[in-house]
């Protein structure tokens, strides 16, 4: 990166999160966003985004393109930032981002949910570094262009051991969001925090999701919030076979349905959203990770696997309505 040149970064899939890190991204960085759905609103008039922790504001990207082949008339770009849904089995990301990919040159940058989701990227792009990171946020697109955020905003922000050292880019990276105002948590295990985020987004999510009740509901019904529970004890039992961690299974499932009695009262997880918008949840990367892990260290998780199963279905379901 030379000094004369500004720091180039291409966000694809900016929808709730992708405009959130974009704007903080702009205040050092320039910016292109590729929009799919709210192409023509962001293009006339930006993104309009209220924000309790960065205020509220109208953001213009620096450029608007509909596609990353259209984007490459700005870059090369010094980060490909993915904020895309995490959908293995809908799409393949590296297919989406390759246009813009130089290769061993441009950092690849995840701010997706799920386990496992830098492998087919490293894969594909084995010479370019990678940063993986796990957002703690709550934002949604309520219309085109209009975002709305929650005040709590935080990132793990790590290098996974797969991929080409990656440091330096991770470490000016993590910089230009801190100048962002983005809260900043710098993580030695990135794999390690993408399963424990699993406690609670493998669980809640898909139970929120399916009965089509907020978190609330959720731990008011005695039923729904032993399903919860169940869940978090089978992908704790996964998490500890997998990463060679002891986890106080019983106490943190507590702890962690406390926190969302007094953390995320009547939230409705991503997953749920998703579901209620009739568009493809997460289930690969949520729960077919953990299930996949599960299973090759030959343990037995009947919930896991069941609440997998109903997920999927309803995707497919969703898919084949759409298709008709
Ligand atoms: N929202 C939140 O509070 C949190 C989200 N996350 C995670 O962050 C990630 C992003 O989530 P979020 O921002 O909420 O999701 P959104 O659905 O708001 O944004 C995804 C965007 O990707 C676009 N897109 C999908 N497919 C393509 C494609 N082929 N080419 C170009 N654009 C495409 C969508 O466009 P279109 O509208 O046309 O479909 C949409 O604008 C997910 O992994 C999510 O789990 C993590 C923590 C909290
Ligand atoms: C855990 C949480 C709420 C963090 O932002 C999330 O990832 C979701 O809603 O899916």
């Amino acid at each position: 990166m030379s000094s004369q040149q500004p720091i180039r970064v291409l966000t694809v899939g900016t929808g709730a999160v992708g405009a959130i890190y974009s704007w903080r991204l702009a205040q050092t960085c320039e910016v292109t966003t590729v929009c799919r759905s709210n192409y023509d609103a962001v293009k006339q008039h930006g993104f309009d985004i209220e924000s309790p922790k960065f205020g509220n504001g109208i953001f213009k990207p620096h450029h608007v393109v509909r596609n990353v082949s259209e984007a490459k008339e700005f870059g090369p770009f010094d980060y490909i930032v993915v904020t895309l849904k995490a959908l293995p089995d809908m799409y393949d990301t590296a297919d989406i981002i390759s246009p813009a990919v130089a290769e061993g040159k441009s950092t690849i940058v995840l701010i997706q949910n799920g386990f496992g989701i830098e492998l087919p990227i490293i894969k594909r792009f084995p010479k370019n570094p990678l940063i993986s990171i796990v957002a703690y946020i709550g934002t949604s697109q309520v219309a085109a262009g209009k975002i709305k955020m929650k005040a709590i905003e935080r990132l793990q922000v790590g290098t996974h051991p797969a991929s080409v050292d990656s440091t330096a880019q991770c470490d000016k990276f993590k910089e230009l969001l801190t100048k962002g105002d983005v809260l900043v948590e710098p993580v030695d295990n990135i794999e390690q925090v993408r399963f424990e985020k699993l406690f609670w987004n493998g669980s809640f999510s898909p139970v929120c999701a399916i009965l089509g009740l907020n978190t609330t509901q959720v731990i008011e019904n005695e039923m729904a919030v032993d399903l919860v529970r169940r869940l978090m004890r089978e992908i704790m039992t996964a998490a500890q076979k997998a990463l060679g961690i002891e986890y106080e299974i019983e106490a943190q499932s507590e702890a962690l349905i406390e926190g969302t009695v007094q953390g995320a009262p009547n939230y409705k997880p991503s997953m749920q959203l998703d579901l209620e918008r009739k568009q493809p949840m997460e289930v690969e990367v949520i729960l077919g990770t953990a299930l996949k892990s599960a299973k090759e260290n030959g343990l037995d998780v009947p919930t896991l696997q069941a609440m997998h199963d109903l997920c999927k279905s309803m995707n497919i379901h969703h898919l084949k309505k759409s298709q008709l």
